[in-house]
């Protein structure tokens, strides 16, 4: 299946909507580039066309453009080396002078606003220093601008992508129906902008969800379509408590983006608002039952008991319930003990963000699939590959292969993986010599997932057909965990 968000990414800047004015002032810096020789920052949230700007304006410029990721310490050196001061020499103006790409190279460094943590401050303040000597022009893409540190804001010039209003929605919309092929109500498609508020990724992936099947969109696909959409935690627990059968209360837990454990302890906390009596004697009994089997997780890596914890902290509660319940109240936030939990999530956040999944579709599918494909840490050669893509540190290689604590084992294999991670980025830095594509470079960015879905699908059911895949996977320039094999 076609991604549309990347089938109909605009591959020209006229073709970015809703934010003209943000437009024309990156267009006016890309030509006037060789005056100011500034940096820019484009910030704005997810899904406003930041990224397709950034791959659009270089197209439009005859620039390559070579993809980086700021959060990662190393893309300081790789700037450094490339595009700093001290390399203005044969390794650009060699390969680039001459040719007909503009000879520039546009470098666009995404998560500008997410160093923290990942730098102690002289990394912090090194990446600043390049992006300001940098020889090259660069984009820095950022979703929250005050989280960028002050020093790398002054370093640039500023342009802010506003959410994209409804209105500017529902032509891009209308115009993929038509390139599509797609019969549809006006209304279907007025109702999709409106639902996604300012977010044109995931209103373009709310139609293909509703209308690539059968062709034909109306308003009550978009209404199903609805469905599907994430739950906040306090709706949840309204559900739960007061509202749902039990079966649709399980629906909805698989819609809040919380593990099964945060879920049990955000109903524990608050299920004596709700209930009294015999009811809380019995939500108690499914708690205890849902706390069992997520005991069970955490011993076996069996993630398919999460089903039916879920079916015990959603199901259960909601059948111990008489009746249904009305009112408003005021839910606590439970203590969140850091336990053995935190590596589970830091795992789960990281294969998330790589593979561009949601975190409970990373839970529930994508987990077990990568538990499965290196249990006990068995192929080796796939665990290290693994390891390496998601940038795996010893705690979580154990944590996904159940191999237990950390043993000699696991230690090469991260140590491997951790040199083959350095091998990529060597491979891709040389590329900026001049045979470097916008497609390599996606490759670097092991935790840009937004953009760069792997092309190891994970959640596929076929491991044998990616794994064929591979060398295909390296003629297309896409990026997957098979580039590490
Ligand atoms: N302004 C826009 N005009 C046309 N299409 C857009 C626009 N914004 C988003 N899209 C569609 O959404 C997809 C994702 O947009 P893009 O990756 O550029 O967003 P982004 O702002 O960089 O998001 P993030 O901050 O999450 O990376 C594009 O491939 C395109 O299909």
């Amino acid at each position: 299946m076609v991604d549309w968000t990347e089938k109909y990414r605009p591959s020209t800047l006229s073709a970015v909507r809703g934010n003209d004015k943000a437009r024309d002032a990156l267009a006016e810096w890309a030509k006037t580039w060789d005056d100011h020789r500034e940096a820019v920052v484009v910030h704005g949230s997810p899904g406003v066309g930041k990224t397709s700007a950034a791959h659009a304006l270089a197209a439009d410029m005859g620039w390559e453009t070579v993809e980086l990721n700021a959060s990662d310490q190393r893309t300081s050196d790789v700037i450094e080396r490339f595009a700093g001061r001290a390399s203005k020499n044969a390794t650009l103006a060699g390969s680039t002078g001459g040719d007909d790409t503009g000879g520039r190279q546009l470098i666009v460094l995404d998560e500008a606003d997410n160093i923290h943590g990942n730098y102690d401050r002289g990394g912090a303040s090194a990446l600043t220093r390049v992006v300001k000597d940098a020889d090259q022009p660069i984009v820095l893409l950022a979703n929250d601008y005050y989280d960028m540190s002050r020093g790398l804001r002054n370093a640039c010039r500023e342009i802010e992508f506003r959410d994209v209003s409804a209105r500017s929605i529902v032509p891009v919309l209308r115009d993929i129906c038509r390139r599509e092929d797609i019969e549809f109500e006006a209304d279907a498609l007025d109702r999709i902008a409106e639902v996604n508020d300012g977010d044109l990724r995931s209103a373009v992936n709310d139609l293909q969800a509703a209308a690539e099947s059968d062709r034909r969109l109306t308003v009550d696909d978009v209404a199903t379509g609805d469905r599907d959409r994430s739950l906040d935690i306090f709706p949840f627990l309204d559900a739960v408590l007061k509202e749902e059968s039990a079966e649709e209360a399980i629906q909805s837990a698989y819609r809040v983006d919380e593990t099964p454990d945060d879920l049990t302890k955000w109903l524990a906390e608050n299920v004596t608002k709700v209930y009294e009596g015999e009811e809380l004697a019995r939500a108690y009994d499914h708690l205890a039952d849902a706390d069992r089997w997520l005991g069970r997780v955490r011993a076996t890596q069996e993630y398919g008991y999460w089903r039916y914890a879920t079916d015990a902290l959603a199901g259960g509660v909601a059948a111990a319930r008489d009746g249904q319940k009305g009112g408003w109240t005021r839910f606590n936030r439970p203590q969140f003990w850091p336990s053995s939990d935190s590596t589970a999530d830091e795992v789960v956040r990281k294969v998330a963000d790589s593979g561009g999944f949601s975190m409970a579709t990373t839970r529930r599918e994508v987990l077990p699939f990568l538990a499965a494909m290196t249990h006990h840490c068995k192929p080796r050669d796939l665990t290290v590959a693994m390891a390496a893509y998601y940038d795996l540190d010893e705690a979580a290689v154990s944590f996904v292969t159940g191999s237990g604590e950390t043993t000699n084992k696991v230690e090469s294999i991260v140590a491997d993986a951790q040199e083959l991670r350095e091998e990529a980025m060597e491979d891709h830095s040389d590329a900026f010599g001049g045979e470097y594509t916008t497609a390599d470079a996606a490759a670097d960015d092991d935790s840009n997932g937004d953009d760069s879905v792997p092309e190891t699908e994970a959640s596929d059911d076929d491991a044998e057909a990616t794994a064929d895949d591979a060398d295909a996977d390296a003629d297309d320039g896409q990026s997957g965990l098979s580039d590490f094999m």
